[in-house]
């Protein structure tokens, strides 16, 4: 790949020293385990009340207990869909940098923007991250398509459209399975997370990077969001943390990584986990990702739901409007968040 300029950039991307990490938030790669990942699971016979489907909540449901995170293999999207969604992605971040630099925004409240990520090392000093995202809702794609290229933009609005109905669909299909999972009636996950979800897609970027043990492609984070389907290149990069070690997801042909995340843990009464991840880096081929994140809406009230809660299992969180959890995210920015914590309950 030729050289990789940031849109907030002047020159072309190379490791200078503020990319570089200080020694203590370096990924320590060889510390990483590559064996044991997170669980596979088949959801091609998952439809209706069949044995079957119990086997597979049954697999989600431990999934989600132990790990938070699992992949989903025969999950019905069509292949293409999603090798389409991959194509335009690449084609927008191979545009020059002058083509994509009005996306470039430093403020978090803008609906559609491209951004570097920083973290605040000790001493005030911003270290920037070895990506380059972009962010925007899936609804109306306009917002997004207008601010385009006229080259690429034909092709993103009929990659995103197609792509943001199939995974729509895969994320009610998915939190029926999770509600059941956790003895509750099919839709109440959806119910909980209300009318007009706050649903953001957000594509990230990692050029190669000459020493991939100096730098880190996103800091290690929960998401804020209820769930998120993350679809990856070919290449790794996803590390999930699990008892305190990082381990690497590996790339499965046509494959979403699922994670959990902060409202469901919430909504869960901290039954299901919203972990930790990262990406790091690699010094060979960019990679490419893209989450698509589905939260509640700003207005939503969110806590512990009601049937989790018993003498055994008192709520872990206190109630909160997800404007105030949203809120609380953004102050930390450039930190690594801790952000249900504010909302937990003393025990
Ligand atoms: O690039 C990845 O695999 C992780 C992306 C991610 O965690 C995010 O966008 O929240
Ligand atoms: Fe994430």
């Amino acid at each position: 790949m030729e050289s990789f300029q940031l849109a907030n950039e002047s020159s072309p991307l190379s490791l200078t020293p503020n990319f570089i990490l200080p020694e203590h938030k370096r990924p320590h790669l060889s510390e990483v385990k590559y064996l044991d990942s997170i669980p596979i699971i088949d959801l091609s016979y998952c439809d209706g009340n069949n044995p079957s489907s119990l086997e597979v909540i049954h697999k989600i449901s431990k999934a989600c207990e132990e790990f938070g995170f699992f992949q989903i293999v025969n999950h019905g999207v069509p292949d293409q869909v999603c090798t389409k969604m991959m194509k335009a992605i690449t084609n927008f971040f191979e545009l020059a940098p002058e083509e994509r630099e009005h996306l470039s925004s430093t403020d978090n409240t803008k609906n559609v923007r491209l951004f570097n990520y920083y973290l605040q090392v000790d001493g005030g000093e911003k270290v920037k991250l070895w990506s380059e995202c972009s962010a925007h809702p899936w609804y109306p794609i306009d917002d997004i398509i207008q601010l385009l290229p006229e080259k690429i933009g034909t092709q993103y609005r009929e990659a995103f459209t197609e792509y943001a109905k199939e995974v729509g669909s895969l994320v009610r299909r998915l939190l029926s399975l999770i509600s059941i999972g956790l003895g509750l009636e099919e839709d109440c996950l959806l119910k909980k997370l209300g009318e007009q979800p706050r649903q953001r897609a957000q594509s990230n970027f990692y050029p190669p990077c000459l020493d991939p043990e100096l730098t880190m492609g996103l800091n290690e984070h929960t998401d804020l969001n209820a769930l998120t389907v993350l679809l990856q290149s070919e290449v790794s990069g996803l590390q999930v943390n699990k008892d305190g070690k990082w381990i690497s997801i590996p790339c499965i042909p046509n494959a979403f990584v699922i994670n959990l995340a902060d409202q469901i843990e919430v909504l869960s009464n901290g039954r299901y986990k919203s972990v930790l991840h990262r990406a790091v880096t690699n010094n060979v081929q960019p990679r490419i990702s893209m989450a698509m994140f589905y939260g509640p809406n700003p207005e939503t009230i969110i806590g512990p739901i009601h049937e989790l809660i018993d003498e055994e299992h008192p709520p872990k969180y206190r109630n909160y409007h997800f404007s105030k959890f949203l809120e609380e995210f953004f102050n930390q920015e450039g930190t690594r968040r801790i952000v249900k914590e504010v909302f937990e309950l003393p025990c």
